[in-house]
């Protein structure tokens, strides 16, 4: 065991943490929700052959996100995760549900097309919205995970108390979620330990962390020093905004920390680069809206409509960032960026004297 497991609970007799990648989950925010059937199978091919042991698949905004105000998906989501389940030899694959986006149908169709691992998303002062759908997840057998966004936005122990409804729902690991790549150091550590210790042996914990401030590795190394026994990534940072952990980085750090993740480091390389990269429409960059976002604590999967509605109102991406983290917006409350962009443009006209 290494010194960081030294005082970390390890996820099985073979692994010291289960690695999830988002690539097909959160990357879909990138990828403008247009991934093909052919991108799932070629993606999930390669994670599954580097021995990723979870693999997420869904609408980046989660089952039913497909609508006008998340964007539409070029392919039904239930038909990605149908192909990644043929796909996958050893991976199990997840998929994420916001309660309200997606509905209990949704779930069930997820679980006939082969989903294994339910992951329910709440704002992390909304947990008790959950209840039910953990309680459905555990009946039709799934195993569960929970995920407390905008984590940064509450102290430690808040969030500890929302894990609990969560934990006592039947959800069997709680993330700590950085959606914003807010984040720094011991504010995930203190997060972690806050949830280990309200969550004892009932439920693990796990973290999901964003790059926005380009430590989301160095974020996740803490969060398991702290006890995280699931983390996610995403290879090549292929995720909302700045993207996420890059799961490829993660392992490789791990391996050099004696962490035991089951996944090929150099083989999960070859994927980022050979089969994830060639399907990104860009690289994820720490650029100068993405920055803003981690810095302002600003929801991720903003970034792409922050820029539109700049690019259409002639105003900066990066005012409408700072204003709806001021506002301490959530998912789901995207319309406001285009009234953030509207009040700048007034103000900026106003200024110029138009
Ligand atoms: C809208 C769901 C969101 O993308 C979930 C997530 O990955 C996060 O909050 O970081
Ligand atoms: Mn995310």
């Amino acid at each position: 065991m290494s010194d960081l497991m030294a005082h970390a609970r390890p996820f099985s007799d073979t692994l010291d943490i289960r690695i999830t990648d988002s690539s097909l989950r959160d990357g879909s925010h990138h990828k403008r929700h247009q991934f093909t059937e052919q991108d799932v199978r070629e993606i999930v091919g390669a994670l599954d052959g580097a021995g990723v042991p979870v693999i997420e698949v869904t609408h980046g905004d989660g089952l039913g996100g497909s609508s006008f105000n998340y964007g539409f998906s070029k392919t039904p989501e239930q038909q990605l995760i149908k192909a990644a389940a043929e796909t996958a030899k050893n991976a199990k694959i997840a998929f994420l549900m916001l309660p309200g986006l997606g509905v209990k149908d949704d779930i069930i169709a997820a679980r006939d097309n082969g989903g294994q691992i339910c992951r329910i998303a709440t704002h992390c002062t909304e947990a008790d919205v959950s209840i039910q759908h953990f309680g459905l997840a555990r009946e039709l057998g799934l195993e569960t995970v929970g995920f407390l966004m905008m984590g940064h936005s509450q102290p430690p122990e808040v969030l500890a108390k929302q894990a609990r409804i969560m934990a006592d729902a039947g959800c069997q690991c709680v993330y700590v979620v950085d959606s914003a790549g807010a984040m720094v150091l011991e504010q995930v550590s203190d997060r972690v330990s806050a949830l280990v210790a309200e969550l004892g042996n009932d439920a693990q914990v796990g973290f999901h962390g964003h790059e926005n401030l380009d430590i989301a590795v160095a974020n996740s190394v803490l969060a398991i020093r702290a006890g995280a026994q699931q983390v996610d990534g995403s290879v090549r940072r292929f995720g909302a905004g700045a993207g996420n952990t890059p799961t490829e980085a993660l392992v490789g750090v791990c391996d050099k920390l004696g962490v035991k993740t089951g996944v090929d480091f150099l083989k999960i390389v070859d994927a980022a680069q050979d089969v994830v990269r060639p399907v990104m429409p860009s690289e994820c960059l720490v650029d100068r809206p993405a920055m803003m976002m981690g810095y302002a604590g600003c929801y991720s999967s903003f970034l792409k409509h922050a820029e539109g509605h700049a690019e259409k109102y002639g105003v900066s991406a990066a005012d409408i960032l700072i204003e709806a983290g001021n506002r301490k917006l959530v998912g789901g409350q995207e319309d406001q960026l285009i009234d953030i962009a509207l009040e700048l443009k007034k103000k900026q006209d106003a200024n110029a004297g138009v």
